[in-house]
């Protein structure tokens, strides 16, 4: 099958009638199954005649009919002949005979044109039959003169107003006739044509060359033409007799590229993809979502019906992006899809997945020679549309394939794109989670900050925008402090700063908490990442905080530290560094844990642009594991220690200043607590360790003999 870019008609052509029918069973099953999931009802139009009689008789073969809940699938007419319902000549005859008496869908859920009235009765009828709410689906046909539904060229019923319903004339018997009208067709979510044989073709590269624009003088529009200028751009699936006399013959390159999800992000990045030059073809369950991207594309993006044509549409090996929502939906298109896949295609999951799961389907696909990359990709969408940083995991080959598209379409700093291979199977993912724990971090040391600024220094937005904008120009130069200083700047339109009006109650898709989750299993300390994490729920518990609020008091004694505003921003670069150099152990800690061969330095590159987190600190980073790729803790590389050495004073002051005066500030104080520990040759944890032993003989080890045996002492 090859599916057409042409600007007139999206054409998807087929060898021959058999696979053209299967294709558009197919697309019925999957509009079905989405209409259903998204609205709980499928509203869909069907056409009479000998065309689609097959397509009936497939969609109630079991194999198809067991995937559809025809309980709430609603059958319409797109017309009627004016004859009895058991006349040969009724659309509704055909309809029954070969789908509706196979299929368990319920009497009242069939909706015929009454075809004993006269045709304007009929049509009035049929109008509140069908009420306003739009068809999900129409199938249409087309008749050798061009004609649509009971839309005949020429005929008064393509000018109803109006009416969504309408009495019509055929030249051809019987002559009385109710069909949808061009309102009805340009309101529907879908229009799909079916268009089979030799017969059809010279009439449909008329219909191409009318969509086109390109009508002669004198020459009447065809109904056709008329129904794909008038709503949602139709499908044509057309077998090749039927596509021999258009101007391509139905032939079209094929896509490089792939991406499912038309949601925020894979619709930016399908859009950075082709503007870097390659062609994408582009599908989404919601076919409305779909569409709207390919039609703001202006048909540069190739739209897909199914997943069939999709993976038809590419070329091989095939690169298809995930863009989708994480977790079992990954699964579920997996599914579909690998089918449809050969040996060599290399399918890449950009959504924010669980790395044990990216590995998990890195292991299953390689089984059957399909390649699977788990691509950690951040920026929102703005990074996507733009660049973005970009983490890819898996096979070495398989990034290699792809990775001329990475390369074009992440984002550039004056160190080179951002992105490079992270490692295998789950490894990007894994990366991340971790990016997606720092930015929590990063998050919360800012609203630390916020709340010391404006309760410790009285600041008010506007000095808070100003103080953040001045920041961003020093070493904490990066994407959260820039926004921050943009958030803080924005005026409410009823007055005040939209930022008071944002209730205080962070929310959390669960990327941060796999950091933390992870870091457990492995046993990494990550307490800012965790003390970010714990600062969300705390604020998720509002109704909570304001009852005890007025049970538990606050200090008596608040002490005035003297600090500066000088003072929190040291104190916020510190507490940075506490974040990164836990996530970097987290990395390394997972590395070693899963086979993974990281590199550093380049983890610190690719996050200099594109993603959340970036941030002028990552280029101090990237120098640490230049002088010393081995380095143990980010904290002691000899500039990164300085850097918090020349700070801790005011860090401790903000901290205590903080403490002193009830204002909660866990990250700050976890990364210095991380400091200190980790500067202490000498921690209490011997008397744990006695605990340990006294209440439960688990022995320890002797400060004399650190690498000793495990002894056991009677303590108590
Ligand atoms: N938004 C962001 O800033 C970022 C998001 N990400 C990650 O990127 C991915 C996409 O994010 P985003 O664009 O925000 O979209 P969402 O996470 O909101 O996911 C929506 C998309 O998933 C599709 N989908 C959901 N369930 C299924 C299913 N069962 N079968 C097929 N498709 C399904 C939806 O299709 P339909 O329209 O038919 O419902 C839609 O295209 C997610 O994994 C997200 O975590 C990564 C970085 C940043
Ligand atoms: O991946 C991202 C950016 O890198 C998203 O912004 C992230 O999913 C936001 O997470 P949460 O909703 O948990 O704050």
């Amino acid at each position: 099958m090859t599916t057409t870019t042409s600007r007139a008609l999206a054409l998807s052509v087929f060898p021959d009638a058999a696979a053209t029918i299967e294709a558009l069973a197919q697309l019925f099953i999957e509009r079905a199954a989405a209409a259903i999931e998204a609205r709980g009802v499928f509203r869909v139009a069907l056409s009479g005649g000998g065309t689609p009689r097959p397509l009936y008789e497939r969609l109630a073969e079991p194999e198809c009919a067991e995937r559809v809940d025809w309980s709430k699938v609603h059958l319409f007419f797109c017309d009627e002949r004016c004859v009895p319902a058991d006349d040969a000549a009724s659309n509704m005859e055909l309809v029954r005979d070969s789908l509706v008496s196979r299929v368990s869908i319920p009497e009242g859920n069939v909706h015929p044109m009454d075809g004993t009235l006269a045709p304007a009765e009929g049509a009035a009828a049929y109008e509140k039959v069908l009420g306003d709410e739009p068809l999900d689906l129409a199938l249409l046909g087309m008749g050798g003169d061009g004609h649509t539904a009971s839309l005949f060229p020429g005929g008064a019923e393509l000018d109803a107003g109006e009416a969504r319903v309408a009495a019509a004339v055929s030249p051809n018997a019987p002559t009385d006739r109710i069909t949808l009208t061009l309102r009805t067709f340009g309101e529907a979510r879908e229009l799909v044509f079916l268009v089979l044989g030799a017969d059809k073709a010279k009439r449909l590269a008329g219909v191409e060359s009318q969509a086109r624009g390109e009508t002669m003088r004198g020459e009447t529009l065809l109904p056709a033409a008329s129904v794909s200028l008038a709503g949602p751009r139709p499908r044509w699936f057309i077998d090749a007799p039927a596509a021999a006399a258009l101007d391509s013959g139905g032939a079209a390159a094929l896509a490089d590229f792939g991406v499912i999800g038309m949601a925020v992000m894979g619709r930016n990045l399908a859009f950075n993809v082709v503007d870097h030059g390659f062609d994408v073809a582009v599908w989404n369950r919601e076919a409305d979502l779909m569409r709207s991207a390919v039609a703001e594309s202006e048909g540069r993006l190739t739209g897909t019906a199914t997943y069939a044509e999709f993976v038809a549409t590419l070329e091989r090996p095939r690169r298809i992006l995930m863009m989708i929502q994480a977790g079992k939906p990954v699964d579920m298109v997996l599914e579909a899809l690998q089918p449809l896949l050969d040996e060599g295609d290399i399918v890449i999951d950009g959504g924010n997945s669980w790395f044990e799961d990216t590995r998990r389907r890195e292991a299953s696909l390689r089984e059957v020679g399909i390649r699977f990359v788990g691509v950690g990709v951040s920026g929102g969408e703005e990074g996507a549309r733009n660049g973005p940083a970009l983490m890819p995991g898996g096979d070495v080959d398989a990034y290699e394939r792809i990775r001329p598209v990475l390369e074009a379409i992440a984002a550039k700093t004056e160190h080179g794109d951002c992105v490079t291979h992270v490692g295998a199977d789950g490894a990007g993912h894994f990366v991340k989670m971790v990016h997606n724990g720092i930015e929590y971090a990063d998050m919360q040391f800012i609203a630390e900050a916020y709340d010391v600024l404006q309760r410790r220094l009285g600041m008010g937005p506007e000095e808070l925008a100003a103080t953040f904008k001045r920041w961003n120009k020093g070493p904490l130069s990066s994407f959260l402090v820039q926004i921050t200083a943009q958030i803080f700047a924005k005026a409410d339109p009823d007055g005040g700063w939209l930022v008071d009006r944002v209730l205080d109650k962070a929310g959390q898709k669960g990327t941060g908490r796999w950091t933390a989750q992870v870091a457990l299993d492995l046993g990494v300390s990550i307490p800012s990442i965790a003390a970010a994490i714990d600062a969300r729920v705390l604020s998720s518990m509002k109704s909570d905080r304001l009852r005890f609020a007025k049970v538990l008091k606050g200090p008596k004694v608040n002490a005035d530290l003297g600090i500066t505003v000088d003072d929190v921003e040291a104190a916020l670069y510190a507490a940075k560094i506490g974040a990164y150099a836990q996530g970097m152990a987290l990395i390394h800690a997972g590395a070693e844990e899963y086979g993974w061969s990281i590199d550093s330095e380049e983890i610190a590159r690719i996050w200099t642009g594109g993603c959340i987190i970036r941030a002028r600190f990552l280029e101090t980073m990237m120098e640490a594991w230049r002088r010393n790729p081995n380095l143990a803790n980010l904290m002691v590389d000899e500039k990164v220690s300085t850097e918090l050495d020349e700070r801790q004073a005011a860090w401790r002051r903000v901290v205590g200043s903080a403490v002193s005066a009830g204002i909660p500030v866990p990250g700050m104080a976890a990364s210095l607590a991380y400091y200190d520990a980790l500067r202490s040759a000498r921690l209490p944890q011997n008397l744990v360790q006695a605990q340990r032993d006294a209440f439960g003989a688990h022995t320890y080890q002797k400060v004399n003999d650190p690498e000793g045996p495990f002894v056991h002492s009677e303590w108590l």
